[in-house]
């Protein structure tokens, strides 16, 4: 029987564990704050990001959450920047990506105070992460780590293919795999849109992590049997529902499900992992910068 990861209680689980952190930190005179910041137009990114605000609401984090006109100079973004930076009730800061095109999301990353940067993009941050010193990880990749622990997959030896190469998802956990700790020493592979003969590199995986973007683009034929397959992608597409569109991920999921041992689905897998983990970061966050010790699930 394929064993489906149910994302929504591994999150579940990992928000449960972080209340001793924050009830630590509250006993200590301190309340975590997240603050999200929304410079967007866009349905998707909206909905995420008051999910992101219920999330720290459910577990006693203060949400604090900033709105700029997506037509606004890219000054006023970086404006707030430096003063959720300055904010001493703020302990972690997100902006939504994607910015419009006319703000520079580059300087966007590099002005978030790396000890706020709860993402984990800002290029201190990367650095630290390749060089097995990391302060955030990246919620997506721990979030995948995490799924996979909670499903016993054992990585150390394990031939996995990770498919997409984005700064966010694919290259952040491509390094994770590799690092020698818990979820790593994994012999990693990095394919994307130019690799030749994709499948060959399935194929032959053991894990397979589905990070390109692209609706159900990996399937069951392009997989071993007894693989493991982690659904990173979230894409709406057009449908006949009342919403217009449904929800899916990377992988076909019928046609994967035959062929794998263990599965995480999408919706309901990887998406709810990252926005534990943003949680998770938040209260380390807040834990580091008021100097009191807090124990991590
Ligand atoms: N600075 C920044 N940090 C991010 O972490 C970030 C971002 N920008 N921009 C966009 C992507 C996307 N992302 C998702 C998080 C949760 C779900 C999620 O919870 N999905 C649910 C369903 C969501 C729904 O119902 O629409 C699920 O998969 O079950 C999806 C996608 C975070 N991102």
């Amino acid at each position: 029987m394929t064993h489906v990861v149910d994302g929504n209680a591994v999150a579940a689980d990992v928000r449960s564990g972080l209340e001793d952190a924050i009830e630590t930190l509250n006993d200590a005179g301190v309340q975590p704050g997240l603050a999200t910041v929304l410079m967007s137009d866009d349905d998707a990114s909206a909905t995420y990001v008051s999910m992101k605000q219920r999330d720290c609401e459910e577990v006693g984090i203060n949400g604090i959450h900033v709105e700029i006109d997506p037509d606004a100079p890219a000054e006023e973004l970086y404006e707030t920047i430096d003063e959720l930076n300055a904010d001493p009730d703020v302990h972690g800061i997100l902006v939504q990506l994607p910015v419009p095109d006319h703000v520079d999301d580059r300087e966007v990353l590099r002005r978030i105070d790396p000890a706020k940067d709860v993402d984990g993009f800002h290029p201190e941050n990367v650095g630290r992460l390749v060089a097995g010193d990391a302060r955030f990880k990246p919620c997506t990749p721990h979030g995948v780590q995490k799924l996979l622990a909670s499903a016993d997959v054992e990585m150390a030896g394990k031939d996995v293919v990770v498919v997409g190469r984005s700064d966010i998802v694919g290259k952040p956990l491509a390094n994770l795999f590799l690092q020698r700790d818990e979820g790593g020493n994994a012999t990693v592979t990095v394919c994307h849109s130019r690799t030749d003969d994709l499948e060959a590199h399935t194929t032959r995986a053991d894990v397979v992590v589905a990070a390109a973007g692209v609706p159900e683009f990996i399937d069951g034929s392009m997989l071993k049997e007894g693989a493991v397959v982690v659904d990173v992608g979230t894409n709406r597409v057009d449908a006949d529902t009342e919403k217009g569109y449904r929800l899916t991920g990377d992988v076909d999921f019928e046609s994967a499900k035959e062929k794998a041992d263990v599965i995480t689905p999408s919706p309901g897998g990887v998406g709810p992992m990252t926005r534990a983990m943003l949680l998770y970061n938040t209260v380390k966050a807040a834990g580091d910068l008021a100097d009191v010790d807090v124990t991590l699930p």
